[in-house]
């Protein structure tokens, strides 16, 4: 069956602040990918994953899920899909085994299957000694592994997942990124998660949409956006404006077409092996008798993979 995503020219208006939360986005998901879309806060993510799960409507463009428009057929959609909000309403009287045997019986199941799939899920999601506990006691790390129990009680072709672990300890986002790359790799199922972690989406993903106020700014696979970026990241600080200035000068004109970036009066260089081409760089601007105050050798966070992408940008014909 179709486990498929397809966005065309998808925008989102809110009218309320009038923000253009979602600004011409296109992209595809295969049947059988794991997909991430990461980005910082207020990204527009969560805004593309209520759209694409038929819970708002665009104001512009076209999203078919599993085969079906999420405003022409929002029904069929929602058979085909599963979903993870940031914020789920759970009644928190309830234990984590009696919601899970409600959402199944929602879903069909009898008395007898919505017991036995409850179990099943309980122990996926390693919650079965604290199946009988009221949720309302339960951990963050607990509610965000029954909602992802709760999400996969009827088996969806396509899940959607928002943010599924932050703020989660360490312990609880490898319980849940080792039962989201099984569900992929053994069920096939087409994952579409959204993420703030440039380490979760590069642990995970197949292939990564760098999502930017609205807009993708850069797809690949997870080697091809750090090939990108290089892998080390050298920041220089100065004591004067002036040897920053100098310094500047002198490693655009020598490192070539990699990127010098000069921000909040730092410089930044990013390069492929760090360790040797941070001793070549303080050499040479030794030479040249620019005084350098710091250096630090670090690994591109989410942070720098922007910071690069909108000076790109802004470099090519200042269009943005
Ligand atoms: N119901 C709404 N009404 C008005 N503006 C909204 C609404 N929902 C979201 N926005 C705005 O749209 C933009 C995108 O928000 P969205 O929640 O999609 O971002 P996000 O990438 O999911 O961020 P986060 O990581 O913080 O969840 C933000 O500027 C937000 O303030």
């Amino acid at each position: 069956m179709n486990g498929r995503i397809e966005v065309e020219h998808l925008s989102k208006t809110f009218k309320k602040g009038n923000v253009q939360a979602v600004r011409d986005v296109s992209f595809e998901v295969e049947e059988g990918e794991f997909f991430a879309f990461l980005g910082p806060n207020g990204a527009g993510k969560s805004t593309t994953v209520q759209i694409l799960t038929t819970l708002i409507n665009a104001t512009g463009g076209k999203a078919l899920v599993a085969g079906h428009d999420v405003v022409k057929e929002p029904d069929e959609v929602r058979r085909y899909i599963g979903v993870a909000l940031q914020e789920t309403g759970v009644d928190p009287d309830l234990t984590g085994r009696e919601l899970l045997e409600l959402q199944a019986r929602i879903f069909g199941f009898n008395k007898e299957g919505s017991r036995k799939r409850s179990v099943d899920l309980l122990d996926i999601v390693q919650l079965t000694e604290d199946a009988d506990r009221r949720v309302g006691n339960y951990s963050g790390g607990m509610r965000r592994r029954l909602d992802l129990a709760l999400t996969l009680v009827n088996e969806p072709k396509i899940l959607f997942l928002d943010e599924p672990t932050t703020g989660l300890d360490p312990s609880n986002r490898m319980a849940i990124w080792k039962e989201l790359r099984r569900l992929n790799e053994e069920n096939g199922t087409t994952i579409f998660l959204t993420t703030q972690y440039l380490e979760e989406a590069d642990s995970l993903a197949h292939r990564i949409s760098i999502i930017n106020r609205g807009e993708i700014v850069a797809t690949g696979t997870p080697k091809e956006l750090k090939s990108q970026i290089g892998n080390d990241l050298i920041t220089l600080t100065f004591k004067t404006k002036g040897d920053l200035d100098r310094a500047e000068e002198v490693l655009t004109r020598s490192v070539g077409e990699r990127e010098v970036i000069v921000q909040n009066s730092k410089l930044t260089i990013y390069v492929d092996d760090g360790a040797q081409e941070m001793v070549e760089i303080v050499r040479m601007l030794d030479q040249e008798e620019v005084e350098v105050d710091s250096v630090n050798l670090s690994s591109p966070t989410l942070d720098d993979i922007f910071l690069k992408i909108t000076s790109e940008q802004q470099g090519k014909g200042g269009e943005k």
